[in-house]
């Protein structure tokens, strides 16, 4: 039993999920891996087990299913030893809105957004009153494109980053570490439904895991491994502030004003 906060990782079976189990191992944490394809868990956690001693317990779970959110929502509330959450599965669809099915959407957005805020939600009680505890939000640069791809993937992306946000605005005080990491393409699997030809250059999966968690390590709020101008964010941050402060008239701006 490692003396380090045990981590529950959702979509651990394959790349970038797989990839932290790796990392959180190789750092001595135990973990827990969520997903829903058993046989890849238990592979993985045999190498682990081997590779790194450490303890690797397997929740396979259905996260676009209420009982596969039951189940993880459970043992987040109920494992104290639970200490790093990392809100990590998701999945793209392809087509376009109009020719997605509504089912494929609401699936997603149910991964990709609504397990994110339940599973915070299933922690955040426990880890405020405790004064600590981390959740890693896997959102995307997407977050900053609706022009770019799928309209409902990016928009559960945006839901991820603000949110993520959101709590470290309320959490952080507290002594709970929000990080909101956001990857542009990585080499996994998720770009399956992508032609080859058509796929942009993608970064290693490690690289792109290793450098969030130095992003983790100093705690930042937002991570953007892939962009290499930091300023860019700090930048569009400093705008987003000086909108707000530009929003509190009681008249509205000149350019919607008629000629009378
Ligand atoms: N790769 C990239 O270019 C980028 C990825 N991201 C984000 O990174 C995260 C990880 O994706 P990535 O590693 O690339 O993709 P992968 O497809 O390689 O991994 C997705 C993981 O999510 C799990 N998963 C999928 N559906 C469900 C479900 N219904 N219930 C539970 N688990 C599920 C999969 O496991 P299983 O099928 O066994 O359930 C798998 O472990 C996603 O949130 C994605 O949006 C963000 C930006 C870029
Ligand atoms: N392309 C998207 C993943 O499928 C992303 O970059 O988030």
């Amino acid at each position: 039993m490692s003396s380090k906060v045990k981590v529950l990782i959702t979509g651990a079976s394959t790349g970038i999920g797989a990839t932290y189990a790796k990392r959180f191992a190789e750092r001595g944490h135990d973990l827990v891996l969520v997903a829903r394809s058993v046989e890849k868990l238990e592979a993985n956690a045999v190498e682990l087990r081997q590779e790194t001693g450490v303890s690797v317990e397997l929740l396979p779970a259905d996260l676009t299913t209420e009982a596969g959110l039951l189940a993880v929502e459970a043992r987040l509330r109920d494992d104290s030893s639970i200490g790093i959450l990392v809100n990590n599965a998701g999945s793209n669809v392809g087509g376009t809105f109009v020719t997605q099915r509504i089912d494929d959407l609401t699936k997603l957005v149910t991964l990709n957004a609504t397990s994110v805020l339940r599973l915070s939600h299933a922690v955040a009680p426990r880890f405020a009153e405790k004064g600590e505890g981390s959740i890693i939000n896997i959102s995307s640069v997407l977050a900053f494109a609706p022009e770019w791809q799928t309209s409902v993937y990016t928009a559960t992306k945006s839901f991820v980053l603000l949110l993520s946000q959101a709590l470290q605005a309320e959490l952080g005080q507290k002594g709970v570490y929000i990080q909101a990491v956001l990857p542009a393409a990585t080499r996994t699997e998720i770009w399956n439904f992508v032609d080859e030809d058509k796929r942009p250059p993608l970064m290693e999966v490690a690289e792109l895991v290793d450098a969030a968690l130095v992003g983790f390590d100093r705690r930042e709020a937002v991570t953007i491994p892939h962009l290499h101008e930091e300023l860019r964010w700090q930048t569009l941050e400093t705008a987003r502030q000086a909108l707000l402060q530009d929003t509190g008239h009681t008249t509205a701006a000149s350019r919607y004003l008629e000629a009378k």
